[in-house]
């Protein structure tokens, strides 16, 4: 049996941060973990250096589940975005040896492909409805067979999910927290439109996504998904903030718009009223901030029971690492939806390289043994650390409100 001789914290910032564990073991394997939380990296950070790399000393690297158990139940405070990132990347970590030294990639070990590959939906997104559809063209033309939509407000200065400069979307990019303005009515005049050009242009067979990133009310969010069923969406992602999840019942009163929700939950506590009631169709959670493979597949297994599908979260804050994880969990298990895919920079690819792949709108994670995805700790260490936030959004009187 492998033991866990060492294990250290890599944070690098090839154009965004990500922290990542590599855990090594006394027959020279070595595993990774994706431990990235944007915009608190450095929590994270210490969680694992202060307390949770002395922890792993001397332990059976197979053991993944008791390893699990030992530092969820064994820390006191359980749950939270810190706590649950750090044991996932421990998480990955192990089932990336676990793999190397079965000589399989991981998700044989999780009982292997249950599907072609994993069906992933690509951004596209623009200042204005033309620049967003002619974006998702793009995507189109590149072999995505669905697409999230998002656009510039007419009357707001900048909107979630539109980059600003004409570059890609990168969620995260101020030393302190930048201000965006927002308008609700506003808003909720653009989307119908973008949806109706949308169809109009791009027809029916690809599967249009939208984003409303909590920024609404239940009774708002229930009038959008009304105004959008005739353009037929895959689905409304965090229509409402999900701490009131009582909320989405009243949602699903008004709009047959399938709903999805979870990229910032972080249990399967958090997921549990929202599945067993049926109030979402997919539930977003990563296996980076929820706990890693092990805990997305009770996630997953308990979702299943209700019909609900994955739909996990896969922004460029998520490091290969973590993709590479999605897509060997995504690839077995039975109720998998679908997964976003941002492709991250060229620099972000070459400190991470993988053996996951994107082909006919499908991605598969390839068939290294373990994860199939590594970090170049050399090229890492030439890329400083450099605080970053998410912005903060505040009503057009200044009022703060949902991000
Ligand atoms: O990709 C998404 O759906 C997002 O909402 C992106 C998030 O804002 C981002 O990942 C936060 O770190
Ligand atoms: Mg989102």
């Amino acid at each position: 049996m492998p033991k866990i001789v060492k294990a250290r914290v890599i944070v690098t910032s090839p154009r965004r941060n990500f922290v990542t564990l590599k855990i090594e073991c006394d027959d020279g394997t070595t595993g990774v973990g994706d431990a990235t939380l944007n915009g608190r990296e450095l929590a994270v950070a210490s969680y694992l250096a202060e307390h949770v790399v002395p922890c792993l000393i001397g332990r059976e690297a197979h053991q993944i589940e008791d390893i699990w158990q030992y530092l969820y139940k064994g820390a006191y405070w359980r749950r939270g975005p810190v706590t649950m990132t750090a044991i996932a990347a421990v998480d990955m970590a192990l089932w990336d040896i676990k793999g190397k030294i079965a000589g399989l990639p991981v998700y044989q070990l999780l009982g292997g492909a249950a599907r072609e590959g994993c069906m992933v939906y690509a951004h596209a997104n623009g200042t204005t409805i033309d620049d967003t559809i002619a974006a998702a063209k793009a995507a189109m033309d590149a072999g995505y067979l669905a697409v999230r939509l998002q656009c510039g407000v007419p009357g707001l200065p900048s909107t979630y999910g539109v980059a600003k400069h004409g570059e890609r979307y990168e969620p995260a990019d101020a030393d302190l927290p930048s201000e965006s303005v927002w308008s609700t009515s506003k808003y909720l005049r653009v989307v119908p439109e973008l949806f109706r050009v949308a169809r109009e242009e791009l027809g029916w067979d690809v599967h249009l996504l939208h984003d409303i990133h909590h920024r609404l009310t239940p009774i708002e969010a229930g009038r959008l998904g009304r105004d959008l069923e005739p353009y037929r969406p895959f689905w409304l992602e965090d229509a409402t903030p999900a701490e009131n999840q009582d909320a989405f019942r009243l949602i699903r009163q008004h709009t047959t718009a399938p709903l999805a929700v979870g990229e910032i939950f972080n249990s399967i506590w958090d997921c549990k009223t929202l599945i067993e009631n049926q109030w979402i169709d997919y539930i977003r959670a990563t296996v980076v901030h929820a706990g890693g493979i092990t805990h997305m597949r009770r996630i997953a297994a308990l979702a299943d029971l209700y019909q609900v599908r994955t739909g996990s979260h896969g922004a460029t804050d998520l490091s290969p690492i973590c993709m590479a994880a999605a897509l060997h969990f995504g690839l077995s298990i039975p109720n998998f939806g679908i997964q976003e895919h941002m492709p991250h920079t060229e620099e972000t690819d070459r400190v991470f390289p993988h053996a996951y792949s994107f082909a006919n709108g499908l991605m598969h994670p390839g068939d290294k043994p373990g994860l199939g995805v590594d970090i170049d700790e050399e090229l890492a260490g030439t890329h400083a650390y450099k605080r970053a936030f998410l912005p903060v959004n505040r009503l057009e009187d200044g009022t703060l409100w949902s991000w």
